[in-house]
């Protein structure tokens, strides 16, 4: 039995449009699998709906399990304490989950008082554990910090370190290097893919950016208008793709990677990030 399951996922609108049709996946223990796809095809909306955070108005319908626990239509305050502890999530702008007028160091020490039961200074030194884990030196000054006094990269391994606070078994990353530069990008896919591969903890990475999937995730969800065209690995993928769609992405791809802009090992099948 897989990890985290998600069975015909289907979410709707009050007036009965479909934005998710039949969403099918799973994901266990230490494996990585990206979900492809383009804007509106409904990758975020897999995610919300998964953690129970759907924009109000929009029903969701099928089933979403983590280990023994059904979590789509389970109460409020079961989803509380399974968001953060056991499946986070880091979004393409930090501040999504950082709250901006806190330092640091009191947002990474909250979670881990409350869902770890942490006393003050065991929360704190286990807060500038996870920064130095998160690849920040100067751990003092950003435990200090308010997230608007770091760069963007900082910010991000910050929401990388708060993600990974409570040891969660499922990380979503939804689209978490878009708004960096390419450098700082590359340096974050690697932080990401070492910490998850040191932890065990299953990876959803969202993204409409193939060569970044195939760099890090050896699985692959391919969506399209809310629905999944194909659920295969990133090597089969490129070697024969099941869906005409997915051999327009990776032909999309190749031609960008051609002129230089993505790594080539993204296309070695195995990640080596
Ligand atoms: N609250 C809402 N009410 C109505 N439609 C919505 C709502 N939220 C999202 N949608 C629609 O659902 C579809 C899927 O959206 P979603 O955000 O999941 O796409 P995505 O694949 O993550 O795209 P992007 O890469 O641009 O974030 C889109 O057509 C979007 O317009």
């Amino acid at each position: 039995m897989s990890l985290l399951e998600v069975r015909d996922l289907t979410v709707t609108t009050a007036d009965q449009r479909r934005l998710l049709n039949g969403v099918s996946w799973e994901v266990d223990a230490g494996e990585r699998l990206g979900v492809i796809g383009e804007s509106g095809s409904g990758k975020s909306l897999t995610a919300l709906a998964i953690l129970g955070l759907l924009p109000e108005g929009l029903r969701a319908t099928g089933r979403v399990r983590l280990g023994e626990r059904e979590l789509l239509g389970a109460p409020d305050r079961a989803l509380r304490s399974v968001r953060g502890a056991r499946i986070a999530m880091v979004f393409q702008e930090p501040l999504t989950a950082l709250d901006p007028l806190m330092r640091v160091g009191h947002q990474l020490a909250g979670p881990l008082r409350l869902h770890r039961g942490l006393s003050r200074s065991a929360a704190r030194s286990q807060a500038r554990d996870l920064l130095t884990m998160a690849g920040l030196d100067e751990t003092e000054r950003v435990l200090r910090s308010f997230p608007w006094q770091l760069s963007g990269g900082q910010r991000q391994r910050v929401g990388i370190a708060l993600a990974l606070a409570c040891e969660p078994e499922v990380l979503l990353a939804d689209e978490p290097t878009t708004a960096l530069d390419v450098t700082v990008q590359a340096k974050i896919l690697e932080l990401l893919h070492d910490l998850v591969e040191q932890t065990n903890t299953a990876l959803v990475f969202i993204s409409h950016d193939l060569p970044v999937v195939a760099r890090l995730t050896e699985q692959l969800v391919v969506m399209r208008g809310g629905q999944v065209l194909e659920h295969t690995t990133v090597s089969r993928a490129m070697d024969s793709p099941g869906h005409a769609y997915t051999a327009e992405l990776i032909d999309s791809a190749r031609a960008v990677t051609d002129l230089g802009a993505a790594a080539p090992q993204a296309w070695q099948g195995e990640p080596d990030a």
